[in-house]
């Protein structure tokens, strides 16, 4: 066992990786007689028949099978983390925005901790996402895993050091984990707390956005994804594991830590990206380009070209557009978009109120854009090169309307006066004849 996390560079690549050595099979993947009685077990991402450039799967070899657990029963904690249909409260056409998630008073670890906003689809259709916050104090002593979809994490504040099934992974704001359906994980907060976001993606797995004309290197290049390298913990003693399943959460208790995998291989494992590893493309003549291209990660839909969910961020960059409006334009998106903020200022919102840790959705077809700060700074600014810097906000934009949560549309921490940043706009004077 190593002390710090190893990782394997490379986006969805077939892996093998052992803590001890010899403990992977050679040659195959069911040995009649598993290295030092290790037992074999298949974790699959995708069917059996899935076509091979979309086909997931792991082989892991542990201490003990998965299957060697008591009855899973209710667990009635994390009270406000829900899931698709989020049928609770009617869908919202408005634009909505909330302050920063708020602190817990006590102590309230990565599960119980989070809070869901809202999502789309449907967890028994597998379509569709669940949108969630945390906002943690304390260091998970439990495991937890969704058997409803694939969690791709983005810490705003504090550290996570997640250990999973498969590995470790250490993840700091501006650095993102994705954890795989099904893989039991637990959140340690070197910080004391954090904060962040979390996608729960109950369709396809999320993948790199193809290029097009781009080519073939650029915005997040394959190599800077990082897979933790196999490794274990040897423990006899009692373990709640969590797990969320058609929404509902479960609870069981082991005699054992479930993170027994002392070797695997295959192409289905947890992993983290640096954002700050963007490669940001944009325009070096003039208007602003649509935000697609700082896509970093999408879940397709069974629609080419309208994902299900796309993972996309708003990095530092040069804005050098000539005669251009260089903010986000005014617009209505027959897509909707959750956006959230890591650092810094969203340069769309120049009047306050988009916070870090704060959160807005502008849902189909609603108008949005440009705050009226924002404009008017905008279409006053000399046009020299100007660096966005210190930023970092992110959207996750989906085919379809983000139904809210009732906590969402209830809590105190929602802007009432939203609307209010798109008045004060003078009427454009038309001459006429
Ligand atoms: O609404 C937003 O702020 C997100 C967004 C950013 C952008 O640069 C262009 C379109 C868009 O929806
Ligand atoms: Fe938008």
């Amino acid at each position: 066992m190593t002390d710090a996390a190893d990782y394997i560079p490379g986006f969805g690549n077939h892996v093998a990786t052992e803590a001890v050595a010899g403990a992977l099979p050679i040659g195959r993947n069911s040995p009649q007689k598993v290295p030092f009685g290790l037992y074999a077990e298949q974790l699959s991402g995708s069917a059996f028949t899935a076509p091979r450039h979309e086909n997931r799967r792991s082989w892991l070899y542990r201490l003990r099978p998965t299957a060697n657990h008591p009855a899973f029963t209710r667990y009635d904690g994390a009270p406000h983390l829900a899931s698709a249909p989020f049928d609770a409260v009617p869908p919202s056409p408005n634009r909505l925005r909330w302050d920063a998630l708020p602190w817990p008073e006590g102590a309230s670890d990565f599960v119980d901790a989070l809070v869901s906003y809202g999502g789309t689809g449907s967890v028994a259709e597998q379509t569709g996402v669940g949108i969630h916050g945390y906002a943690a104090t304390a260091d998970m002593a439990r495991a937890f895993f969704s058997a409803d979809g694939e969690w791709l994490i983005v810490p705003q504040e504090g550290r996570l050091s997640i250990a999973t099934e498969l590995g470790r992974i250490d993840v700091a704001p501006q650095q993102i984990a994705v954890i795989p359906r099904g893989v039991r994980f637990r959140v340690a907060l070197p910080d004391g707390r954090a904060r962040g976001y979390v996608c729960e993606n109950y369709g396809a797995p999320f993948r790199l956005p193809d290029l097009g004309p781009i080519g073939a290197n650029g915005l997040a290049n394959p190599r800077d994804f990082e897979t933790p390298v196999a490794w274990f913990e040897d423990v006899d003693a009692a373990c709640e594991v969590v797990q969320k399943f058609q929404g509902g959460l479960w609870t069981t208790t082991l005699d054992h830590s479930p993170f027994d995998v002392v070797a695997w291989h295959g192409n289905l494992a947890p992993y983290r990206y640096d954002l700050t590893r963007f490669n940001t493309i944009n325009t070096v003549s003039f208007d602003h380009p649509d935000p697609s291209i700082f896509t970093v990660l999408t879940s397709p839909s069974d629609t080419p070209g309208t994902a299900s969910c796309d993972f996309v961020i708003f990095p530092p960059r040069w804005m050098v557009a000539e005669g251009t409006f260089r903010p986000p334009w005014f617009h209505r998106n027959v897509m909707s978009e959750f956006m959230g903020l890591i650092a810094g200022a969203y340069d769309a919102k120049e009047g306050g109120g988009f916070v870090p840790g704060g959160a807005s959705l502008h849902n189909q077809m609603n108008g949005h854009g440009p705050d009226k700060a924002a404009y008017d700074k905008a279409v006053a600014a000399e046009l020299t090169p100007v660096k966005i810097d210190g930023t970092m906000a992110f959207m996750f934009e989906t085919r379809h309307v983000v139904r809210l949560s009732r906590w969402a549309e209830a809590t105190p921490t929602r802007q009432l006066d939203y609307d209010d940043v798109w008045t004060g706009f003078a009427k454009a004077s038309v001459p006429r004849g």
